[in-house]
This record gives structure tokens, sequence and C-alpha cells, in this order.
């Protein structure tokens, strides 16, 4: 049984999920993975830092109160948020990454996912910016250093489709996908067509902690562009940028629009996709599309995502499950440390 120290970078909706879980089942892991998780130190921009090489209460941060400041309510506690201080100097293994996305340069995850890693820390991360923009100068310091660095939860959450690919399809030669790859957007237009307004379905799904700090995102499409450049570069061996992807959202539908695709059996959804040609180049796009209701994706809804990689061995081979969720992108981070857990077990 091994014991891995882990600090939480970001204390949101993941992250704070991610505490909830080793407070309710690190004994069970113990056993049924061979590991358990101390906390080491926590830091966030809104509730300050606090760090305990001895490891903190995760039942006790789990509940902590979502105000400016609120570590400092605990012993050892500050209101400032020592992010340097606790990736560099909390005595972690893993850091847990769970900023906000930033979708133009991805900082300061990229900062913080580079001070992990040329420490030799294992990094694990849910956070898009960082390997939308940066993957290969992240994979290659972490090679250099000798430490994993993982991001399962960054498309799909919980639901295992990088590694799923990534293990299971080699031969199978994927040639393209299309998938519902944002969580919000799908609940909204699911909600729509229950008859609620663009405004509360929104709100409403930032209540279920599925949106971005700024929903824009998730429903201009910008979210699932970086998802598209993700997995077209880790499955299709793509070199996009996000320039590469044209993208647009579902702000331009109307209920009336919504109500239209019903009454013809049909469904407005948001679709990313990847396509591989002959010559070898991918062409990317997202947008909203009107699929009929017989289509493998109309009948995906809510939060629910799915993608349908096309393959040439296989034909087509779907995905689908969470999108979005706080315990089930925490879920993912616990994914990556099983698989940091194996690759550290095996040397
Ligand atoms: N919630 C979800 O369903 C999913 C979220 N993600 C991604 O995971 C990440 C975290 O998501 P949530 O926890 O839902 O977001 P959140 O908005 O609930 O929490 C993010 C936290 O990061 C903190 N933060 C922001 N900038 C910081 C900085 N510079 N230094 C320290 N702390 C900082 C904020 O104060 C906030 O508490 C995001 O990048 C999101 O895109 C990925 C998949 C699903
Ligand atoms: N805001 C995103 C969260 C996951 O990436 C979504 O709604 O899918």
């Amino acid at each position: 049984m091994t014991e891995y120290k882990i600090a939480l970078v970001g204390f949101g909706g993941v992250n704070r999920g991610l505490a909830q879980l080793i407070a309710e089942r690190n004994q069970s892991w113990r056993k049924e993975l061979g590991l358990s998780l101390k906390i080491v130190g926590v830091t966030d921009l809104f509730l300050g830092s606090i760090m305990a090489r001895d490891g903190l209460d995760a039942a006790e941060l789990a509940k902590l109160p979502s105000s400016k400041g609120a570590f400092a309510q605990l012993p050892g506690g500050s209101a400032e948020a020592f992010n340097e201080t606790i990736i560099k100097q909390s005595g972690a293994d893993i850091i847990a990454e769970a900023t906000f996305t930033n979708p133009v340069d991805g900082e300061p995850a990229t900062t913080f996912c580079r001070w992990a890693l040329e420490g030799g820390k294992h990094v694990v991360t849910t956070n898009k910016g960082p390997i939308a923009l940066h993957a290969d100068e992240l994979k290659a310091l972490a090679k250099r250093n000798g430490v994993c660095f993982e991001y399962e939860g960054s498309v799909m959450s919980g639901t295992p489709v990088i590694r799923m690919a990534r293990e299971t399809l080699p031969g199978a030669v994927i040639t393209g996908f299309e998938g519902i790859l944002n969580g919000t957007s799908n609940y909204v237009l699911t909600r729509m067509e229950e008859g609620l307004s663009f405004a509360d379905a929104v709100r409403k799904a930032q209540e279920l902690g599925y949106a971005e700090a700024d929903p824009t995102a998730d429903v201009e499409g910008h979210d699932v562009r970086l998802k598209v450049v993700i997995l077209a570069n880790e499955l299709l061996d793509a070199k996009l940028t996000v320039n590469d992807v044209n993208c647009s959202g579902i702000t331009s539908l109307s209920p009336a629009d919504i109500e239209r695709a019903q009454q013809s059996g049909e469904r407005w959804k948001l679709i990313g996709s990847a396509t591989r040609n002959a010559a070898g180049a991918v062409s990317a796009s997202v947008e909203a599309r009107l699929l009929d209701n017989s289509h493998p994706l109309a009948g995906i809804s809510g939060a629910t995502n799915a993608v349908s990689f096309n393959t040439e061995l296989l034909g087509a081979v779907t995905v689908s499950g969470p999108g979005a969720g706080r315990i089930e992108t925490a879920f993912a981070l616990l994914s990556d440390i099983v698989a940091i857990h194996k690759s550290v077990s095996k040397k």
C-alpha cells in the first residue's frame, strides 16, 4: 500500500469533490486500489491557502464555507493564496490542478503545472487550457523529470475517453470523431426542450457545478473547441491549434427553433468533430447541428456527453457518460492518480 501526499490547487467544485471522496473512501482505496491519499496543502485564489506536512482533515476541508479567505478560519490557514509555496514546499508527491480554464493562454494553470513538474511532482489536472495549448511542452517536461502528467478529466469529465482510446484502440485506426462534448450546453438544450428559458437553464447548470466560471465558454462552443483540439492532437496525431477549429455555439438558437425541431422529429445538438483525410490532414469544427431523432447522438440528454470514434477496423465506437459534475470530475482525478500509481509501481 502506497500513501501519496497530494496538494490541491484551486478548491472549487472539482477539488472539493476530490477532498470529499478522500474523506469518504480513503480506507476502501487502501484495499481496492493499494493506495491512499494524504492532503498536505490546498490553495485557492478566493479561499486562501493552508499547508500541513502531516496531513489535513479531508472531511473538514470538504465542508469549508465558500467565503472569501475561508482558510484563515482553520489553524495554520491564511486568507492569501500561496500557490507557489504550496506547489513547491508542501512536500506533495502529486499536484491536483483544478483552477479556472483560460482558453487564451492557459495561464496561470500552465505555470502551476510547470512548477510542479520541474520540482519532480506528478500532475493531475482537469484544466483544458494547459492541455489544449501546451500539452507537448508539459509532456516533455514530465518525461525529463521522470514524473507523470495526467489529464483524463479535460475531456468528458470522469467518463474514460482519452485513456480508453489510447490504450484500447491502437491498431483499429481512428480516422475521426464526432461528439457532444459539453455538459452545460447539452443540459441547456435539454431543459429548453422542456420549456425552460435559456437564462434559467444556464443558471441551473451553474448551480449544479457543470458550467465554467464564465458560462459563455460553454454556450459559445469555446469549451468544446478546446476539447476537440485535445482529442484530435491526442488521438489523430494532429497538430491543431485553437484557431484551426471553426467554432460557433448554441446562443443563436431560439425557443422557436427548438420547438420547430421537436415537431419535425429532430433535435439541436452542439457537435464537436474532427476528420483525417486520405492525405493525413485533420480538419475540425464545433457547431450546433440539427440531428434526426434516430441519430445515435440525438438521445444524449442533460449533462451526459458522448463521442463516436470512427475507426477503420471497428466502424463507430461510441462512449457515453457524464460530461460534467463535481464528483464525476473528481473521479477523473482519481483515475489519473490510479494511472500514476500503476506507472510508479511498475518501476
Ligand atoms: N466542473 C466540471 O464539471 C468540470 C470542470 N473541468 C475543469 O476543471 C477546472 C475546475 O473546475 P471547477 O472546480 O468546476 O471550477 P470552479 O470555478 O468551481 O473552481 C475553480 C477554483 O479555482 C480557483 N482559482 C482560479 N484561479 C486561481 C489561481 N490563479 N490560483 C488559485 N486558485 C485559483 C477559484 O477561486 C475557484 O475556487 C476548470 O478548469 C474546469 O474547466 C473539467 C471537466 C468538468
Ligand atoms: N463546463 C464544462 C465542464 C467540463 O469540461 C461542461 O459543461 O462540459
